[in-house]
């Protein structure tokens, strides 16, 4: 059995070291290093013990992560919580009034005021907090639609939503702009986040509005914001302001629990219903914060509170959770894997990054997805949440094992077939396995 020897670590890792943090470490016989899961290199807790004697050769002493990406961080959760807020004003009011402000992109998609307005307010945020870096950003949306003469009224929309969010901004700990923005700050805002990211160097990857279909529907959506700094994610931060409060909940659209069941209704203020989930890579934790402004009367009941994954792992108490719409996601090869691995649960099908965040809370035990063959999976779909229930003590690779590449421009280049998210390593390589046996009769 590997040895990890307690006094290679640094003073400030050594007096916080737990056995949940300690399957955050990859070993080889010298050096420890924080885990960025380099296929099964990650060992866990089972396969070593710890020792509190001298290292055997000189060993690399880590430095704690504590303080690196500390500002970042602290931007990133505000940022998304104001993006949250914003999003709950306009679903409200396009479930209350009228589709007219739902587009639909060249490829049929949707778009909506929600997309192009938080993909602004976290530019602008983001330009301002850290003015003296250039701040570089990968996002889902662009200005061409919003441009077009005849999307005067859109675009005033937009305005008018970023606006009404930054005034907001002292509610979150963020300075407003001295004044409105204009139409042109606006679209150049949503401009600028159009890096192509890549191997080197620092940048944002955001998708404003994940799962824009469940966010029309008045049902499950999240905001997702993650920095990517030499290639690989060093923060993640989830926005998931429909997650209710309990977990079934998931898997009812909103506005029919709302109205046909007899299920109390989660209260707006309640901790569960809505909340930002974040992690820091190697720091070995994810976090949940409810959703803000804090009311003063609850302020202390609002401080964040690490999540961990689930300890499941008999593959019949699982639960798998994949995307609602078969067009992103075979349903029939999922079901295979499920049944062949021994999952008897149904599904959880649910939109958005919210199923990385049911593994990272450990709602859920597994997380797939194959789309269909052709289709290139993008980062800013999968960078937060990856980071996310990596800290929250899980596994994220693709079908091959191998570990999601965000260093390769705006898609996952080298997917291997499809993505598998697992609480633990023992689901995982059964899973992983599984597509192995199964792939070549598959229809993908
Ligand atoms: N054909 C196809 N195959 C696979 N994936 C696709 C496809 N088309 C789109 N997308 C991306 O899927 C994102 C939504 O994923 P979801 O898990 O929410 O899907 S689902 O609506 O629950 O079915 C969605 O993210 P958003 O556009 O941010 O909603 C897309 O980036
Ligand atoms: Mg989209
Ligand atoms: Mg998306
Ligand atoms: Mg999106």
């Amino acid at each position: 059995m590997p040895v990890l020897y307690r006094s290679i670590l640094s003073p400030q890792l050594q007096s916080s070291l737990t056995c949940r943090q300690i399957t955050h470490f990859t070993f080889n016989q010298t050096k420890v290093t924080f885990s960025s899961f380099p296929n099964y290199t990650k060992i866990s807790c089972s396969m070593f013990s710890i020792m509190e004697d001298n290292p055997p050769l000189t060993p690399t002493i880590l430095e704690s992560t504590e303080e690196k990406y500390s500002a970042e961080l602290d931007v990133a959760v505000k940022a998304v919580q104001m993006a949250c807020s914003l999003c709950q004003r306009v679903q409200e009011g396009l479930i209350s009034k009228s589709n007219s402000l739902v587009q639909s992109k060249d490829d049929k998609s949707l778009v909506t005021i929600a997309d192009w307005s938080v993909q602004a307010t976290i530019s602008w945020v983001l330009s301002e907090s850290f003015a003296s870096k250039s701040v570089s950003i990968v996002a889902e949306e662009d200005v061409e639609a919003l441009s077009k003469p005849e999307a005067t009224v859109l675009l005033d929309s937009v305005v008018q939503t970023v606006n009404e969010c930054l005034a907001e901004a002292p509610q979150f700990g963020i300075k407003s702009p001295i004044r409105p923005l204009q139409k042109e700050e606006v679209l150049e805002a949503i401009r600028q986040c159009n890096s192509t990211g890549g191997p080197s160097g620092r940048f944002w990857v955001l998708d404003p509005v994940d799962g824009t279909l469940g966010f029309v529907r008045g049902d499950q959506y999240a905001v997702a914001l993650a920095l990517v700094e030499d290639g690989e994610v060093v923060l993640g931060v989830l926005g998931c302001p429909n997650y209710p409060l309990r977990k079934e909940w998931l898997s009812y659209h909103n506005r029919y629990y709302r109205i046909l069941s007899k299920l109390t209704p989660p209260r707006p203020d309640s901790w569960d219903r809505g909340f930002v989930l974040y992690a820091k890579k190697g720091s070995g934790k994810a976090w949940m914060q409810p959703l803000l402004p804090q009311s003063m009367k609850l302020v202390e009941s609002k401080s964040p509170r690490p999540v961990y994954v689930s300890l499941v792992e008999d593959p019949a108490l699982a639960t798998f959770c994949e995307p609602v719409e078969r067009a992103n996601s075979s349903h029939s090869f999922t079901a295979g894997l499920a049944h062949s691995v021994g999952v008897r649960k149904e599904p959880l099908r649910v939109y958005s990054m919210v199923k990385y965040a049911a593994v990272a809370r450990g709602d859920a035990e597994i997380f797939m997805k194959f789309a269909r063959s052709g289709y290139k999976e993008k980062i800013w779909d999968h960078a937060a949440g990856t980071v996310i229930i990596q800290e929250a003590g899980g596994v994220v690779t693709d079908a091959g094992g191998q570990p999601l590449n965000f260093s390769n421009g705006i898609y996952l280049e080298g997917l291997d077939r499809g993505i598998i998210a697992c609480a633990g390593v023992q689901l995982h390589q059964k899973i992983i396995r599984a597509v192995d046996a199964s792939w070549d009769s598959s229809c993908l």
